[in-house]
């Protein structure tokens, strides 16, 4: 295929999208289905312009001054891809499977159209309705963290240093051009090419369980728990288990931690990544029907990590269909897990113990408000400050990440680099 049919492509998936509201993993794979003649490079072409689509969708549609799939593409290859009017008419010539040529207004748009006079969500690529959470977040530089948010994300590994150090590791992969990642000690970073990143599972590095594929910010997050050899620690939402193999790297695989989620299925793949990192002090708690499968650890534990489930704001670069499907009632939803999920961890926490937050949101309501109400609520518990979390964890820098609405420390792309995260270390008094 060539690259002008690749677009046309492109605008056939973002008009499924529209007509079907469903993942875009879903739609790309029924695409490639019913056009078995295109290859692999070709479907990872299609995808990363749909992709880039997704994340420019409100800034394209504004330069278009329309939101159809076809605008909306075109808008997002001057925004995203930094064509010009001339090289973006250059693929819609008409001719084979090349999208219609340029119609006058769409040439004018793309040669003139700015986003001087666009608002805030529109320059940020988010959503409307989020426009003042977006604001309570983050005041004046809102459009700028939100643009971050809307660039391609690198893919960044963390180094198993149960395996290998960071200088074994970068040595094992020097063919990839890794580079050490600014603020984890432990984590190498790929910078983000336009077409498929790396092609991991191939790696002898990370078939022998040298690296494992993780934002920086999720390796600081697990970093910021502190988790020391010898302690006993549950990961109670531990999901597909990123955080749990981290902290047992940290526990140089002593102590204990229990990995627990409430959704059995979503650890199923835990078995298989701790065998490949040399993980061996984590015991699986799945559900099992009404059974308490946590009881026995009632107040015993030195760290409880809450990795919550939230909105995902933060991981837009990654997933960028998201943001758009991202309804408020979810946002409800999220809310008020949380709120059990705090409640629910301080059975586990034992005096003197301590409770880590975390969510991949960078909205107030799912992070820095969600532990005062907590904190409010639970005199028994009190929240480290950002310097004293940095100071725990042997990474001072980050005492700049300081959250200006609270307790807590805040990432982002815009300022970090990492995706958006936030991240508090609530202590539990003795006695
Ligand atoms: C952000 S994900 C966890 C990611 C994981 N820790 C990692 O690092 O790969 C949040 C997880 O919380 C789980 N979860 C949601 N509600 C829960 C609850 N009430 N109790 C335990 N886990 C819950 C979800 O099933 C999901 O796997």
């Amino acid at each position: 295929m060539i690259p002008a049919a690749h677009v046309s492509a492109a605008i056939e998936v973002l008009n499924d999208l529209e007509r079907r509201r469903r993942p875009v993993a879903e739609a790309l794979k029924d695409w490639g289905v019913s056009h078995r003649f295109a290859g692999s490079k070709d479907r990872a072409a299609i995808a990363s312009l749909v992709f880039d689509a997704l994340r420019k969708r409100a800034s394209a549609a504004w330069v278009m001054g329309a939101e159809t799939p076809r605008a909306i593409m075109l808008g997002a290859l001057r925004e995203a891809r930094g064509l010009d009017a001339e090289a973006i008419a250059a693929l819609c010539s008409g001719e084979g499977h090349a999208p219609a040529p340029l119609t006058e207004e769409e040439r004018a748009r793309l040669e003139t159209a700015t986003l001087d006079a666009a608002p805030d969500h529109v320059r940020g690529d988010y959503p409307e309705w989020l426009a003042e959470r977006f604001a309570a977040a983050f005041g004046p530089r809102a459009a700028e963290e939100g643009a971050a948010l809307s660039a391609r994300a690198p893919v960044d590994l963390r180094v198993n240093l149960l395996k290998a150090s960071r200088e074994q590791a970068l040595e094992k992969l020097a063919h990839l051009a890794p580079a050490p990642t600014p603020f984890s000690p432990i984590g190498l970073r790929i910078e983000a090419g336009r077409g498929r990143g790396p092609a991991l599972p191939a790696e002898t590095a990370y078939v022998k369980g040298l690296v494992e594929p993780q934002d920086e910010a999720s390796q600081l997050a697990a970093l910021l728990c502190a988790a020391a050899p010898g302690e006993q620690v549950l990961d109670l939402c531990a999901g597909g288990g990123g955080k749990t193999l981290a902290l047992a790297a940290q526990m140089h695989n002593r102590g204990q931690i229990y990995a627990h989620d409430d959704d059995g299925r979503r650890l199923m793949p835990i078995h298989e990544r701790l065998e490949r990192a040399g993980a061996r002090n984590v015991q699986l708690r799945a559900p099992r029907g009404k059974a308490d499968v946590l009881a026995d650890i009632e107040g015993r534990c030195d760290l409880v990590l809450i990795d919550a489930p939230c909105t995902g704001t933060g991981a837009w670069r990654r997933h960028p269909d998201a943001k758009w499907r991202l309804a408020p009632g979810a946002l409800e939803m999220r809310l008020k897990e949380q709120a059990a999920l705090l409640a629910q961890a301080t059975r586990f926490v034992k005096p003197g113990g301590r409770l880590v937050y975390v969510t991949c949101s960078v909205l107030r309501e799912e992070n820095e408000d969600q532990i005062a109400t907590f904190l409010a609520m639970h005199p028994n518990f009190t929240a480290l400050s950002a310097a004293e979390m940095a100071e725990r964890a042997g990474l001072p820098e980050l005492a700049r990440f300081a959250s200006p609405h609270g307790s807590g420390i805040r990432l982002s792309p815009a300022t970090s680099g990492a995706d958006g995260f936030y991240i508090a270390v609530l202590k539990r008094i003795l006695g």
